[in-house]
């Protein structure tokens, strides 16, 4: 270490170490026992599938048994692989005849799915089909419903999809979870546990690869289950899986490389942490690319954000973005040997991604929108170092102008877009350079609950002031309230989400999701504090689940 390191005043975020270290770096290859395992899984999951097709086939369309097997096959994680199917389906539905929504004596249970159903994949059908199910005073009650478990769940998993003044849904969402919460210790454990599920994981916020994980036991538990879906889900959560783990061996390999504890021992070491985020959100196989340089980009820009957070001296921090900004190798030697380090590892990354895209016939102009937004993100890190080192605390709207770019979701957006071929035209990449309302919403999701969940943390070890020191100050109220205004504003981003989704849609639909994916890792990661940064005990769970211990068939 050069002395003017050892010597300057620096602040430290005693971040705990790496959780994961080595230990998937033994997943890079099989061995001819797993490889004849494999061989089998591969076998029998080709088989599975069409006996999944099939069923899909036979079910009558727009039948009540076909949407119930459609949401099954949604719940089980392997929707995926009958989007088309799927996708006709709901269509025909949509197309038929006005009074599709509600059929006589159809009870809240089939309403609340279909509407559910066809919101989710892009129709704009009315709410007023729940009308029905309110009483006089316009309220729903266990009165007017019927107190049938399956059309409460199924109408609280509707509610999730409401629009912007959409009250109804609003209603329907406040009745239906307080209800639902009310009656948890009434339940037999199978219910209980649907129940719970749901409260922490509604359909619309929750990442569908993670929820099917988790649902795939309770769905087993369930005598009525069907043994062929279930069989389906778990080969392909074993596929998946083991997918996975040879992509993140490949990328720890790479990390190991950097060697974080060395070189940056101030930051946070998460690279399997950043790969659970990503391929949570890219599971499909055909994203590989998006999965290998979307991981390589978070972990660099987790340790470019302690850098200016934690590490860096104001003077470093003003050297090292006009470094970023010049994007010039030769900018490296300007800069102290940590930086300098850092800056080479990200021109190594971006090398990899020209070169990647290059070889699938990915248009390389992508990879030039993604720069242009990691030199704004270290542009708006760079704002906020000044914030901080000048002790300022804006107003919340101008914190926000700011805080949006560096919750990171336009550069992770710009990114994805690059690793996902075809689709990613020159329009779709300037549809994002243009600030739509969709990543604004999911910028706001993570700002706001990342904000609520971790400024405490933060600012006992010095940090800019989050949004929720911005409102105390701008309006001179307590912490409470920030929070009860910044939830509001989280639940009102999710409706613009809502309604950005329905058709017709500016960009392709798997864009889209992608885009709704990333505001739903902060809700599975972020509900009750940073999971990222203290990720030794739920994320360390869920990446034992997800990466490490497969399903037993
Ligand atoms: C989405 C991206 C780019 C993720 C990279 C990892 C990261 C910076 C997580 C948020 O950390 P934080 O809670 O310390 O963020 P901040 O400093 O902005 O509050």
């Amino acid at each position: 270490m050069d002395t003017k390191m050892v010597e300057a005043n620096r602040r430290s975020a005693n971040f705990h170490p790496t959780v994961w270290g080595d230990f998937f770096l033994s997943f890079s290859s099989i061995n001819t026992k797993d490889i004849d395992n494999l061989k089998n899984e591969t076998e029998l999951h080709k088989y599975m599938k069409e006996k999944v097709k099939n069923m899909l086939q036979k079910t009558v369309d727009k039948s009540v048994e076909k949407l119930k097997l459609i949401d099954t096959i949604q719940r089980l994680g392997v929707a995926y692989h009958f989007e088309s199917q799927i996708e006709a389906c709901l269509c025909n539905i949509y197309d038929s005849d006005k009074n599709f929504l509600q059929e006589d004596g159809e009870d809240i249970s089939v309403v609340a799915l279909r509407f559910r159903l066809l919101r989710q994949y892009g129709y704009l059908v009315s709410s007023d089909v729940l009308t029905k199910f309110m009483d006089e005073e316009g309220k729903f009650s266990e009165l007017s419903m019927g107190t049938n478990l399956e059309g409460i769940m199924n109408l609280y998993e509707a509610a999730h999809y409401g629009l912007p003044g959409e009250n109804i849904l609003d209603e329907a969402l406040k009745f239906t979870s307080s209800y639902l919460e009310s009656l948890l210790p009434t339940l037999n454990n199978l219910d209980a546990s649907k129940v719970e599920h749901a409260l922490k994981l509604p359909v619309q916020k929750a990442l569908n690869r993670v929820a099917a994980g988790l649902y795939i036991s309770i769905y087993e538990e369930d005598e009525s289950h069907n043994s062929i879906l279930l069989t389906y889900a778990k080969l392909d959560f074993n596929v998946l899986q083991k997918l996975q783990q040879k992509e993140l061996s490949d990328i720890t390999k790479w990390w190991k490389g950097l060697d974080c504890p060395k070189n940056f021992p101030f930051a946070r070491d998460r690279v399997a942490e950043c790969y659970f985020w990503i391929s949570a959100i890219f599971f499909e196989p055909k994203y590989w690319m998006t999965r290998k340089f979307e991981t390589k980009i978070m972990a660099m820009s987790s340790i470019i954000d302690d850098i200016y957070d934690v590490y860096g001296t104001f003077d470093e921090l003003i050297l090292f973005t006009d470094a970023i900004d010049r994007w010039d190798i030769s900018a490296a030697n300007e800069l102290p040997p940590y930086m300098r380090h850092c800056y080479k590892a990200l021109f190594d990354v971006y090398e990899e991604i020209e070169e990647l895209a290059i070889q699938s016939e990915t248009k390389i102009f992508g990879v030039d929108y993604a720069k242009t937004s990691m030199k704004e993100l270290a542009r708006a890190y760079m704002e906020e170092a000044k914030w901080f080192h000048s002790g300022y605390v804006p107003a919340v709207e101008k914190y926000l102008r700011v805080a949006l770019v560096t919750s990171g979701y336009l550069m992770l957006t710009m990114h994805s877009f690059v690793g996902m071929g075809e689709i990613a035209t020159k329009e779709v990449f300037d549809w994002a350079a243009n600030e739509p309302l969709l990543v604004r919403a999911a910028s706001i999701i993570c700002r706001l609950t990342d904000d609520m969940v971790g400024h405490e943390f933060e600012q006992k070890r010095g940090h800019v002031a989050s949004a929720v020191e911005c409102y105390v100050k701008e309006n001179g109220a307590p912490k409470q309230e920030a929070y009860v205004e910044f939830q509001k504003m989280v639940t009102n981003a999710w409706k613009d989400m809502n309604k950005e989704c329905l058709q017709p849609i500016a960009i392709p639909k798997s864009l889209l999701e992608g885009i709704v994916n990333l505001a739903r890792v902060i809700h599975l990661l972020y509900q009750d504090e940073d999971n990222y940064t203290h990720s030794n005990t739920k994320l360390k769970n869920l990446i034992t689940f997800f990466l490490v211990d497969p399903m037993r068939i």
